[in-house]
């Protein structure tokens, strides 16, 4: 059994991953972290029946609280740091949801996970349609080394670039530097409108009503075009399947893997 925490449990994400943990027959959830409900019952929260499962304020007391292999972070960047350090510290595994990390904050995590032999699954999008989008982009980056990447969400989402975009450009600087025609130096105008240079690739993010989330990889080749693009419905159900597999795999390796391609088969 894998005893499970999950920090941002009540949230949009958090709560789909919460019921699917709890239906899991290989993982007990044990406990949640939110703001809003803390010291409530999540068996009450998200109507699990009479389950009892603590939801604390802060990671320091659910540490000093439950006994958990496994966190999964599902809050926001700046309360994921700590969860993430101060768990790593005391022995236990994390996979990571939470969005807006930069490479910076990587490889301080990656560091901490190497200091404490514990491991680290940071997945920038858990569905399986964009871990596909992820790995067809790479296949064409390899043959066309020009591209750049958008990011559309909702109008309130509060990073940018995705997660799922960081790591996109991530892979895709592994792959090759996408050419650069004008250098920000030559460039006459807003130099902003070219977008977010992340690894040298450069990242647009659009923030719109009536968008949920998409992302799409542009490649571009004399006379020809090629457009990779994901669109995600409204609900997080997607990110489920992708979320019990990291929880699952996480205690299989040490150090910080990034992608959940990285613990799948192909
Ligand atoms: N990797 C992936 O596939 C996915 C990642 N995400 C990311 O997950 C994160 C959460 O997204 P949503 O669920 O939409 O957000 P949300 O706002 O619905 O939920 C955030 C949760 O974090 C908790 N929280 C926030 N601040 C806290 C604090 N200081 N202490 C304790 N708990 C706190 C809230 O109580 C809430 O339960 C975002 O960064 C989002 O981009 C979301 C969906 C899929
Ligand atoms: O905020 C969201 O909603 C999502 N965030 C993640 C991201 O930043 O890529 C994953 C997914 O896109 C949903």
């Amino acid at each position: 059994m894998i005893k499970v925490c999950i920090a941002g449990g009540t949230g949009w994400a958090g709560s789909e991953l919460s019921k699917g943990v709890f239906n899991n027959p290989n993982m007990t959830l044990v406990g949640a972290l939110s703001r809003k409900h803390k010291g409530e019952n999540l068996g009450d929260v998200l109507n699990f029946g009479s389950a009892n499962i603590p939801i604390f304020g802060d990671i320091e007391t659910a540490l000093k609280e439950i006994d958990f292999d496994v966190l999964v972070d599902y809050t926001k960047p700046t309360i994921a740091m700590k969860n993430i350090i101060s768990c790593l510290k005391k022995g236990k595994n994390v996979v990571i949801g939470t969005s807006g990390l930069t490479d910076e904050d990587y490889s301080e995590i990656e560091k901490t996970a190497d200091e404490n032999n514990t491991s680290v699954l940071a997945v920038g999008n858990f569905a399986i349609t964009v871990v596909l989008l992820q790995k067809f982009s790479e296949m064409a980056a390899k043959y066309i080394p020009n591209f750049e990447i958008i990011d559309y969400a909702h109008e309130d989402k509060i990073d940018a670039p995705s997660g799922t975009a960081r790591e996109l450009a991530y892979r895709l600087s592994k792959v090759q530097k996408p050419n650069q025609y004008v250098t920000e130096e030559e460039l006459i105008g807003e130099k902003a409108s070219r977008g977010a240079n992340l690894n040298e690739v450069q990242v647009h993010s659009v923030r719109l009503p009536g968008h949920v989330i998409s992302i799409e990889t542009i490649f571009g080749l004399k006379d020809e075009k090629l457009s990779i693009r994901h669109d995600s419905g409204a609900s997080a159900e997607p990110y489920v399947k992708g979320g019990l597999l990291a929880i699952e795999k996480v205690s299989t390796f040490k150090g910080l893997k990034r992608g959940l391609d990285s613990v799948m088969e192909f």
